[in-house]
Order: structure tokens, then C-alpha cells, then sequence
């Protein structure tokens, strides 16, 4: 069995009389890239927060690395780092002041700071912006940024906390090869996201979250393989014909049928030809209809199964 990195039994957190966190346990194994996906407020950031010992809880325990985390235990400290949903460096510093400034926090030893800073210029791609302030980088930049101030003194564990809300597609995927490079680094990873692809994309094992609790857990292909959705095809018909939907809803396999805007969407729970017949019926009505797209299951229904509602924004 894997090490325990992180282990949270049970936690609640209350902000008044809202429960944030509803007896949610976490286990992460040491060498994962643990995804914890949830919709927004779901209890994501509450959670990661309460590891940290950066909010107080009312029930239940939490361990890291097998020991008590408070916010005295700068032991413990070091060997975690943060990167948290909004970009947390100083305006006045430049990008390898900032840098410095976080890792120096934990590392004390100048020469060995200087190779740190050099280190996560490099990861990040910012050595050619070093010398830049904050202020002049993009949003994608900016976000490298607020990771590099996060992993430079070079950690064991590492959250990162929704690291690629509102940036562009180049940084996106540089932040989440970066990820995979740090972990292959020998860092275990928790990253939380609301983004089922990406999470599907990089995390070795999933925990889905919803109104506090934990709903489903497991890796993406054990979370699907729970499914009955096993196709869903969906259909630009902007003029909604009942008797067509009806037919649609007697093929053999459709299960559910469902109109979303100029869409219909209709799920299919086994069988190999299913576009086929579906085709079949609408020539048959001669339906009119657009383009036709078909997908295999995504972690949306998963959680669309377990809570009826669409993770999908
Ligand atoms: N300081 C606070 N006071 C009161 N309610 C709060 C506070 N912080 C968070 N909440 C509420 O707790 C719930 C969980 O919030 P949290 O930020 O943990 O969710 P999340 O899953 O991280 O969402 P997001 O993806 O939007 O960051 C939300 O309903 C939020 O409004």
C-alpha cells in the first residue's frame, strides 16, 4: 500500500449555520496527482484550507505527512506548497524578487536559494521575464508566476488550487505539463478544478465533491465504468418534432431523451450501432436536422448520475 501523505477524517466546516464541509475524508496516497472535483462552491477551497491549517474546523482530523497540522508547525510547512486560486505575489517585486521571497520563507541558505529561484524561473518558462514587474505580465504569465512563488523551495506535497481559471490555452497546457513534470519529480500532487477534462486528463485518482461531501471517488476509467450512460448523441434539430423524439425513444439501447436548447441529447446505455439506428429513424420521419456529434462517457455523467445535475458550466 502507498504512504499516507494526506489524511482527512470526517472534516466539517460551519460558516454560521451553513456546513461548507459535510463530513468529508480525503486520503492521498504519497506519488499521486490527486484530482478533487466539485462544481464552484462545492467545498473545494474550504477544504484545501482547512488542510493548511489556514481556516479552523469544527469536526473531524486531518494529518500530513502522519502528523497533526496547526499553523505553528512550519516543519510540516516547508515541505507543502501552495498555489491558491488567486494569483498572491507583490506588485513592487519584481518576478525573481517575488520568487525569492516565497522560497525564502523556507530556505534560508542563500546560495541554495539563488539555485531554487533559477529553478522555477526555468519550470515556469518566466527566465526571460525575470527582471519584469507583476503588473506587466499577462494572465497566463502571471499565473506561472503564482506557481512558481509556490513550488520554488521545491516541495514534497503540492495544491494547487483551480491554477487555470481565465488563461489562455498555451499557458494552460504549459501549467499542466509542468504539473506532470513535478510529480515525475517525485511530488505528490493535489489539484483541484471544476474542469472535468483536465482533471480527467492528469489526475491519477478523482474524489468528487458536492455540497460538501464527498459523492464518488476512484480513477476516471473505475468512475465510468460504474455508468449506465455508455453513449450520448446529440443532435442540432431546431425544430422539435414529437413524433421523431418518440420513435428516437424506442430504439433499442436509447434510455433517455432530452431536448437542450436547439439540441436533442439522447443517452444509450450499450449497443454497438446505436448513431445507425438513430439515423435510421430520422430518415425514416424525415426529420430535419444538423450536425450530429456522439461521446463516450465523461466524468459530467458521473456526476450526473449520482447528484442529476450537470458538473458542465
Ligand atoms: N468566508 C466565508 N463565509 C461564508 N461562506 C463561505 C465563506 N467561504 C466560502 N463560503 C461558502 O462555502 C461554500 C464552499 O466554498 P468553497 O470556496 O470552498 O467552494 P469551491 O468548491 O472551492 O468553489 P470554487 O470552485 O468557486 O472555488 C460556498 O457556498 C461558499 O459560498
Amino acid at each position: 500500500m502507498r504512504e499516507t501523505c494526506v489524511q482527512v477524517n470526517s472534516l466539517v466546516k460551519r460558516y454560521g449555520e451553513f456546513v461548507a464541509v459535510d463530513h468529508f475524508s480525503l486520503n492521498v496516497g504519497k506519488g499521486e496527482i490527486l484530482g478533487l472535483l466539485g462544481p464552484n462552491g462545492s467545498g473545494k477551497t474550504t477544504t484545501i484550507n482547512c488542510i493548511l491549517a489556514l481556516l479552523s474546523y469544527d469536526r473531524g482530523s486531518i494529518t500530513i505527512f502522519g502528523e497533526n497540522m496547526t499553523p505553528e508547525r512550519y516543519d510540516i510547512k516547508r515541505r507543502i506548497g501552495v498555489v491558491p486560486q488567486n494569483v498572491a505575489v507583490m506588485d513592487s517585486l519584481t518576478v525573481e524578487e517575488n520568487i525569492d521571497f516565497f522560497c525564502g520563507l523556507y530556505v534560508k541558505n542563500r546560495s541554495s536559494r539563488r539555485a531554487c529561484v533559477r529553478d522555477a524561473l526555468a519550470f515556469t518558462g518566466l527566465t526571460d521575464y525575470r527582471k519584469q514587474k507583476p503588473k506587466k505580465l499577462s494572465g497566463g504569465l502571471l499565473r506561472r508566476l503564482n506557481i512558481a512563488c509556490g513550488i520554488a523551495h521545491k516541495p514534497e506535497l503540492i495544491f494547487f488550487d483551480e491554477p487555470t481559471v481565465a488563461v489562455d490555452p498555451q499557458s494552460r497546457n504549459a501549467i499542466l505539463e509542468g504539473i506532470r513534470k513535478m510529480n515525475q519529480n517525485g511530488s505528490t500532487i493535489v489539484y483541484t478544478s471544476h474542469y472535468m477534462e483536465e482533471v480527467e486528463e492528469l489526475c491519477t485518482r478523482i474524489v468528487i465533491m458536492d455540497h460538501g461531501k464527498g459523492v464518488a471517488e476512484g480513477t476516471a476509467a473505475s468512475l465510468k465504468a460504474g455508468l449506465r450512460n455508455r453513449e450520448t448523441i446529440r443532435i442540432h434539430m431546431p425544430v422539435r418534432q414529437e413524433e421523431v423524439l418518440r420513435a428516437i425513444r424506442e430504439v433499442n439501447h436509447v434510455y433517455h431523451v432530452q431536448a437542450e436548447d436547439e439540441d436533442i441529447v439522447i443517452r444509450c446505455d450499450g449497443g454497438e450501432h446505436n448513431l445507425v439506428h438513430i439515423l435510421n429513424v430520422l430518415e425514416e420521419k424525415k426529420a430535419v436536422f444538423g450536425r450530429v456529434t456522439t461521446e463516450l462517457p465523461t466524468l459530467n455523467d458521473v456526476f450526473l448520475e449520482i447528484t442529476g445535475k450537470e458538473l458542465r458550466e
